[in-house]
């Protein structure tokens, strides 16, 4: 067993955030902010700077499995873009052979079959220690198939296991294979988005995607009960508390539009239906963005040829909305997004089968290159006011948290 001067913690890599300037400071500020945060469910800990990297320090003894489950939260967190359990030792290279050695034995008892393949690589950025970093891959190398080789094989091309070694100054840190994060920017250093959530694919990937680009994202979806289902609803809020995993928290409007799209239904032409209900969502999305300090509007909306995924169209619809309109997926295939939904969760619970409420009135032959002006005429026909507000009244905010799910009740007021 390694010795008593040898401790455990995770080191975390983030990649973009090094790299801007005078924000530089704030940036991993926010990224340290939001790990302790992420990690606060697995285990106290402190965070710390290492000068380019940031190291998770457990305040109690960890297990490996304690350090592997910190690994993998910070793994989820914006802005990290690897982390990975390590040991700590002093500068000795003794101290160092018994981590590599601690370190291959656990990868060789959750290894089965044949010999692992193994290389070592060391970095040392520590002038005053004695070896450099080809001595200390020959030293750790060798040592490592003294006390273990007959299940060991040197492979420096395909290793399956990497044995980092990396000399610093205050101390070395000795590491395997490093769990890939979702890279991006830390949770809130581009500012606050309210994202336009139905019960699709695309729609969470968006929110998704928006996040990691450094925004903090809140949700709302509307809903046409009793046309539409309590299980339709159930379903958003579902996966909004999937994407509150990867921000810690999340807000979800959920805002009864029952009244809008029958009063659209009973005046307007057929079809322009699906446009007018997006401008109608896209004012009450605008007011609780202004109401609740929201500087984006992020929809899921994809550049396509159905009746509102087209530039006249999307013209149409942005031009009632009093905040910049993001569009993450715009020029992506239903193939990447179906892949990124995969990978964040999103996509077993997107396809079950309810309806939203922009599906109950499709016309046959909708609108694909709409004119202002018949857009505006079929709109006079409404209270648009009235209907906006009557909306608002109607809206239930909801919280969704990593650790308790969802709960909600209370509503958004005017
Ligand atoms: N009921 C709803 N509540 C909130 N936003 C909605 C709702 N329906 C549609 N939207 C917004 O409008 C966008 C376009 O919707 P549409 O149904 O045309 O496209 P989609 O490609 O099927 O999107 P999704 O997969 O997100 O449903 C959605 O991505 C979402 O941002």
């Amino acid at each position: 067993m390694p010795g008593p001067e040898l401790s455990r913690v995770v080191l975390v890599r983030y990649g973009e955030v090094g790299l801007k300037g005078s924000n530089r400071a704030w940036f991993e500020r926010t990224l340290a902010g939001n790990l302790r945060r992420a990690l606060r469910h697995v285990g106290p800990c402190h965070v710390e700077d290492l000068h380019g990297r940031l190291l998770v320090r457990p305040e109690a003894l960890a297990t490996d499995a304690g350090l592997d489950a910190m690994s993998s939260a910070a793994a989820r967190v914006f802005g990290v873009v690897g982390a990975v359990a390590a040991w700590e030792t002093p500068l000795d290279i003794e101290a160092i052979r018994e981590a590599a050695r601690a370190l291959v034995r656990a990868a060789l008892a959750s290894s089965q079959g044949g010999p692992l393949a193994f290389k070592v690589s060391a970095r040392r950025s520590n002038r005053r220690f004695p070896m450099d970093s080809m001595e200390i891959n020959r030293d750790v190398g060798a040592d490592l198939l003294r006390l273990l080789g007959a299940r060991l094989q040197v492979d420096v091309h395909r290793p399956a296991l990497t044995v980092h070694v990396e000399v610093r100054d205050e101390a070395a840190y000795v590491y395997g294979n490093e769990q890939a994060g979702p890279g991006g920017l830390p949770i809130g250093v581009s500012g606050r988005a309210l994202a336009l959530v139905s019960g699709g694919i695309d729609s969470p990937v968006a929110s998704w995607m928006a996040m990691k680009r450094g925004l903090y994202v809140d949700a709302v979806h509307f809903h046409a009960m009793p046309f539409t289902s309590e299980q339709a609803r159930l379903k958003v809020l579902r996966l909004v508390s999937i994407l509150a995993g990867w921000q810690g928290r999340m807000r979800v409007f959920v805002s009864r539009f029952t009244e809008v799209q029958k009063a659209i239904y009973a005046n307007c032409p057929a079809d322009l239906g699906v446009l007018l209900m997006r401008r109608m969502m896209v004012r009450i999305a605008t007011r609780l963005a202004e109401r609740h300090r929201y500087d984006a509007l992020v929809t899921g909306e994809n550049l396509g040829q159905v009746a509102s995924q087209t530039v006249p169209s999307m013209a149409v619809v942005e031009a009632v909305s009093g905040r910049i309109v993001l569009r993450p997926l715009l020029a992506w295939d239903k193939s990447e997004i179906v892949d990124v939904a995969r990978r964040i969760g999103t996509y077993e619970t997107s396809i079950e089968p309810y309806e939203d409420c922009c599906t109950l009135f499709v016309a046959r032959h909708p609108q694909t290159r709409p004119r202002f002006d018949r857009v505006e005429e079929a709109e006079s026909k409404l209270d648009v006011d009235g209907l906006v507000d009557q909306a608002l009244e109607q809206t239930e905010v909801v919280e969704a948290s990593d650790a308790v799910g969802v709960h909600g009740g209370g509503l958004a007021g005017r």
